[in-house]
């Protein structure tokens, strides 16, 4: 799915208008035909239709049209000034007075009246501001909108719910607070904030038959990941696979009282279906974990000779769970680096130890994945956390692109960039946020990147599988531990595998 802004739709918009020579009125009843099929007729009969004057009012006066045709009680109320309508809202508008559907022009005498019938609706739709939104709610437009949310049955939005900046998902003052939010072609950036969560409702992107390969040429390059996308990475081991075609992967881990985090990533890496996999860590910890780790090796970290030749060796390095933020750390991260030339995962301590050392990054430019929780980043940058948390697509756009990195920015709707193309996973919820979680993503993506896929790739769809699994096991289990989720990897690789 594509996630857009206010200026990708303009941009889109105006494209297929004068390039493609599709006239705005045609896409506008495409809009509303898809909409439509989400207005639940079947189990409801009384709409009101609140529009404004923009294109989005229009959306609404044509849903009008439609609900009308298929036997609903529907009416209509316009907030804003008629002279100011534009085009093809008009055009819609002198529809519904041929066809004698009335129209309420929405005043402070009526408001009473507007109250009244969003009181006996079963739906209000929400049309009076989409993406064209531009500044502070005020006057009439603020009472309609209060008037909805205290009184309303349910409220579908059409494209974006009236109130929110689509592009960053501020809210200008008041905001729709809506059941379902039926957007078009692009799930809006402003989407993904979180303090929005709570007006958007369930939200579906619908199409208004946009060809493909316009949208592909107009987008921002920011997705939500599809399942298709993973299943299309997975390699499949056909029967002459070797050992050596799934990857030989070393993860660096572990310190006194931090074996669970060296086990965990080593573990993940495992079930992932590397062929050969090394856990490098302190003689104290190999001691620990030798007889825990039956698939995976175990390597002496003082052991020079031996680790120069292994990662010299790799496909892919996992690095920094659980193994202390010290100037050692930093030291070993530095000798990593420099000894190998295949792909870095770093992540917690790996990432802590960076924090006013980012130019080690810079020297090896487009082999690195970093995998920072907000905490991590916010050490990394200096943001403070709420900055990164209200700004993570362009935080971790900029930290790829100055970095030549790609960043997978954990949490909620993580974010994963090459500071080119985004992606935000959709899987995993809360259930997992405990220890040892972002140690076994660490496994996931090592594994993957081992076994050939892109950087980028290894970091989207790891992150999907990982969040997956989760998601899944919470619909039992009240808490998703790493074990669990480690224990499932093979599962779901096998039921992903074209
Ligand atoms: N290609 C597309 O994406 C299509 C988009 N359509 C619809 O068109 C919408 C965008 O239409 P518009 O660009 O006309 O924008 P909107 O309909 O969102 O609103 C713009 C109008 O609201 C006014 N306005 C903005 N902020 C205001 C405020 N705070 N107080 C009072 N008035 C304010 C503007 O001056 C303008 O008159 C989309 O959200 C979508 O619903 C569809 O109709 C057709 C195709
Ligand atoms: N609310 C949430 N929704 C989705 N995923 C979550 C949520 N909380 C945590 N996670 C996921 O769990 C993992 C936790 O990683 P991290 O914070 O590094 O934990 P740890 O360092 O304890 O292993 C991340 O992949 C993160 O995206
Ligand atoms: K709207």
């Amino acid at each position: 799915m594509r996630i857009g802004t206010s200026n990708s739709t303009k941009i889109l918009d105006s494209a297929c208008v004068n390039e493609y020579k599709i006239p705005l009125i045609v896409m506008m009843e495409n809009a509303v035909l898809s909409a439509f099929k989400h207005m639940d007729i079947e189990n409801n009969q009384r709409y009101v239709i609140v529009s404004g004057v923009g294109n989005n009012g229009g959306d609404g006066l044509g849903l009008a049209r439609q609900l009308t045709a298929h036997g609903k009680e529907v009416e209509v109320f316009i907030v804003g000034k008629i002279e100011k309508m534009s085009e093809c809202s008009k055009i819609n508008y002198n529809i519904l007075k041929a066809m004698n559907i009335p129209t309420n022009i929405v005043d402070e005498e009526n408001l009473e009246y507007l109250k009244c019938s969003v009181k006996k609706s079963d739906i209000v739709v929400d049309c009076i501001f989409g993406t064209g939104l531009e500044r502070e709610i005020k006057g009439i437009f603020y009472n309609v909108i209060d008037i909805i949310n205290q009184n309303k049955n349910k409220t579908y939005s059409i494209d974006v719910p009236s109130g929110i900046n689509a592009t960053n998902g501020d809210v200008l003052g008041i905001c729709i607070d809506a059941d379902k939010t039926i957007s078009f072609e692009f799930y809006k950036r402003g989407f993904l904030k979180y303090d929005v969560k709570q007006y958007i409702g369930e939200v579906i992107v619908e199409h208004i038959g946009i060809p493909e390969y316009i949208l592909e040429k107009y987008d921002d390059r920011e997705y939500i990941t599809n399942l298709d996308l993973v299943k299309n990475n997975i390699k499949e081991k056909n029967k002459f696979s070797f050992k050596s075609d799934f990857g030989k992967v070393a993860l660096f881990a572990g310190s006194r009282g931090f074996t669970g985090a060296a086990y965990i990533s080593t573990q993940s890496a495992v079930k992932c279906g590397s062929g050969l996999t090394t856990l490098v860590c302190e003689k104290y910890v190999q001691d620990i974990l030798s007889t825990k780790l039956c698939e995976a090796m175990t390597l002496d970290i003082q052991n020079k000779e031996k680790v120069k030749k292994l990662i010299s060796e790799c496909d892919a390095i996992g690095f920094g769970c659980g193994m202390g933020d010290t100037e050692d750390t930093y030291t070993k991260l530095k000798y990593v680096l420099e000894n190998s030339k295949c792909p870095v995962v770093i992540d917690a301590d790996g990432l802590n130890c960076l924090k006013n050392k980012k130019d080690l990054l810079e020297k090896h430019p487009n082999r690195i994945i970093i995998t920072p929780h907000l905490g991590e980043m916010a050490r990394l940058t200096g943001y403070s956390i709420s900055h990164i948390r209200d700004n993570k697509v362009d935080v971790a756009k900029e930290f790829a692109q100055k970095y030549k990195t790609i960043v997978l920015l954990k949490g909620y709707e993580t974010v994963i960039t090459d500071g080119n193309y985004t992606y935000i996973n959709p899987t995993g919820n809360s259930s997992m946020a405990n220890g040892g979680m972002g140690d076994t993503l660490l496994g996931i993506i090592t594994s993957f990147a081992g076994q050939g896929m892109t950087n980028l790739m290894s970091a989207v769809c790891g992150a999907y599988i990982h969040g997956y699994i989760g998601e899944n096991l919470s619909k039992d289990l009240y808490t998703v531990n790493a074990s669990d989720v480690i224990a499932q990897i093979p599962f779901v690789m096998k039921e992903f595998v074209k």
